[in-house]
C-alpha cells in the first residue's frame, strides 16, 4: 500500500475514494511492464474501485491517456545521460523527445508555471532544471502558452507526476514535449545539480538518449559548444510585423487602474516576446504593432507610435549590436519601455556594458527594491546577463535593485522618457507585484502626448 499511496499525491486522490483500511492494492511486480496490477489480482472491490479512479484521474478524465508514462514507470530504467562540461555524468530517465541535445543548464526556482517557462523564448539554448521536485501534475492546457513554440533545449526535473489533475488540462507534460520535439529527463538529483551550478556557475551540458554515443563524445560536444557571444534572438523573433489584440482575462483585473479610455499605439520589438507582455499592454488600452528584431528604427518612427517596447529575449545582449543600434536611434524620440533583454539593450544604448552573471536569476521569488516608491516587489525573473551600473553615464538612474545580490534590476532616464526592468512585470508565471510598471509606461506616453 505504501508504494501505491506514494504514487498518488494527496491532492489527486478523489474525495470520494474509499477509505483504505485493510484493502491493500498489491505491489506491482517489478518484472512486469504494467503500472496498474491486473484486475483479477486486486483483492477486494474497494481496492478495484480505487485503482480505477487512479487511472481516471491520470488522464482518461481529460480525454487523453497518460498510459505511456504509466506503463513505463516507476520501473523504467535510466535511458538518458546528462553530461556536464565539468565532466560529471547524471543518469536519468527520459520523457518527451529522444535524441541528443546541447545547451546551458540553468535552475528555475518557480513552484508553478512550468508551461509558461517552457514557452518563454528567453530560454532558447538552455536546459531548465526545476528545483521544485514535483512537475507535471497539472498537465498542459491551451491558455498558458507564452509563445508559438518551445524554444528551450530541454527540461530537467526530479519527479514527473504520473497523474494529471486539473480542469484545464488537455494533455500530459510528456505528450506535450514529445509533440514539440523537446527532451526531458526525470529521476535525476536536481538538488545536487543545482548546488553545483550555484557553486560553479551555469554549465553547458549535453542530454542524450543515444546509447551508441560515448561519454567522452558527449563531454567533447559540451566543451566545444558556446552560448556567450551568440545571437539567439533572430531564431525566435517573428518574421513580419503583426497587430496584437488579445487582452489578459478578468482574473487579471486585480489592478483596476487601467487607462481603458486611452488608446496609445505601441510598437513592440519582438526579441522573443512573451505573450503576456502583449496581453497586459492591450489590457491597459494599447493598440500594439509587433515588429521583428531587425525592423529598422526609421520604419518604427514612421509609424509615429506613442511608445516603443523592447521585449525580453534569449542569449547574450552583447551579441546583438544591430538591436542596440535600433534602440539608440529610437530613445529620446518616443517614450520607451524595456523588459529584460530590452532593458539590457537599453543599458548598452545608453553607453553601459552588460556582463554574464554566475548563474543568473530564474524563478518567481526574487525580491526587488523599487527605489522610486520605496517598496519591495517579489518578482518573476529569467536572465543570465545584467547591466553593470558603474558603466552607465550620469543622468541614468538605477531605479530597482535585486535584493538577493544587489544587481541592477531597473533603470530610468527621465530626460529620455525611458524606463526599463531586468525582470518580468507581466509575470506568467509569477507574482503580480510589478504590474504597475505597465501603468508607468502608459503615464510616460500620456505625459509626452500632453
Ligand atoms: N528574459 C530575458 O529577456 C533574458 C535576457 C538575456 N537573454 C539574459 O539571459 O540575460
Amino acid at each position: 500500500m505504501a508504494t501505491f499511496l506514494r504514487l498518488l499525491s494527496p491532492t489527486t486522490i478523489p474525495k470520494d475514494a474509499p477509505f483504505l483500511s485493510s484493502t491493500l492494492v498489491p505491489l506491482q511486480n517489478p518484472s512486469s511492464h504494467s503500472f496498474f496490477p491486473s484486475f483479477s489480482s486486486i483483492p477486494t472491490p474497494d481496492a478495484r474501485r480505487l485503482c480505477f479512479k487512479a487511472q481516471a484521474v491520470s488522464g482518461a478524465v481529460h480525454g487523453h491517456s497518460d498510459r505511456n508514462d504509466l506503463v513505463e514507470r516507476p520501473w523504467k530504467t535510466n535511458d538518458a545521460r546528462l553530461v556536464l562540461e565539468d565532466g560529471s555524468i547524471w543518469r536519468a530517465k527520459s520523457f518527451g523527445a529522444s535524441g541528443t541535445q546541447v545547451g546551458e543548464v540553468v535552475f528555475n526556482t518557480s513552484l508553478t508555471g512550468y508551461q509558461e517557462i517552457l514557452t518563454d523564448p528567453s530560454y532558447a539554448g538552455q536546459f531548465v532544471l526545476m528545483t521544485n521536485p514535483h512537475i507535471g501534475n497539472t498537465g498542459v492546457n491551451p491558455d498558458d502558452e507564452e509563445s508559438r513554440q518551445c524554444f528551450l533545449a530541454g527540461l530537467v526535473i526530479r519527479s514527473l507526476s504520473i497523474c494529471t489533475s486539473n480542469w484545464r488540462c488537455r494533455e500530459s507534460l510528456g505528450e506535450y514535449l514529445a509533440k514539440r520535439n523537446i527532451m526531458g529527463i526525470y529521476d535525476v538529483d536536481t538538488r545536487a545539480i543545482t548546488r553545483r551550478l550555484r557553486q560553479d556557475g551555469s554549465l553547458i551540458g549535453v542530454l542524450s538518449t543515444e546509447e551508441s554515443l560515448t561519454d567522452e563524445h558527449l563531454l567533447d560536444l559540451a566543451r566545444k559548444w558556446k552560448i556567450v557571444g551568440v545571437d539567439l534572438i533572430t531564431g525566435v523573433s517573428c518574421d513580419a510585423p503583426y497587430e496584437w489584440i488579445e487582452k489578459t482575462n478578468t482574473e487579471w483585473e486585480f489592478n483596476k487602474d487601467y487607462s481603458h479610455s486611452e488608446n496609445f499605439h505601441v510598437v513592440a520589438y519582438d526579441f522573443g516576446i512573451k505573450h503576456n507582455i502583449l496581453r497586459r499592454l492591450a489590457a491597459y488600452g494599447c493598440r500594439i504593432t509587433v515588429v521583428p528584431s531587425t525592423w529598422p528604427a526609421s520604419e518604427t518612427l514612421n509609424l509615429k507610435p506613442d511608445g516603443v517596447l523592447f521585449s525580453n529575449g534569449p542569449g547574450d545582449p552583447a551579441a546583438v549590436p544591430y538591436a542596440v543600434q535600433t534602440v539608440k536611434e529610437i530613445i529620446g524620440k518616443v517614450p520607451v519601455f524595456g523588459i529584460c533583454m530590452g532593458h539590457q539593450l537599453i543599458g548598452q544604448a545608453l553607453g553601459g556594458r552588460t556582463f554574464k552573471m554566475k548563474f543568473g536569476h530564474h524563478g518567481g521569488n526574487h525580491p526587488v527594491g523599487n527605489h522610486v516608491n520605496g517598496r519591495v516587489e517579489i518578482s518573476a525573473q529569467n536572465h543570465n546577463y545584467a547591466v553593470d551600473p558603474a558603466s552607465l553615464p550620469a543622468g541614468v538612474e538605477v531605479t530597482h535593485i535585486n535584493l538577493n545580490d544587489n544587481s541592477c534590476a531597473g533603470l530610468a532616464c527621465r530626460e529620455l522618457n525611458l524606463i526599463s526592468l531586468q525582470y518580468h512585470p507581466e509575470s506568467s508565471p509569477g507574482p503580480h507585484d510589478s504590474d504597475p510598471a505597465f501603468k508607468e509606461f502608459i503615464q510616460l506616453m500620456k505625459a509626452n502626448k500632453a
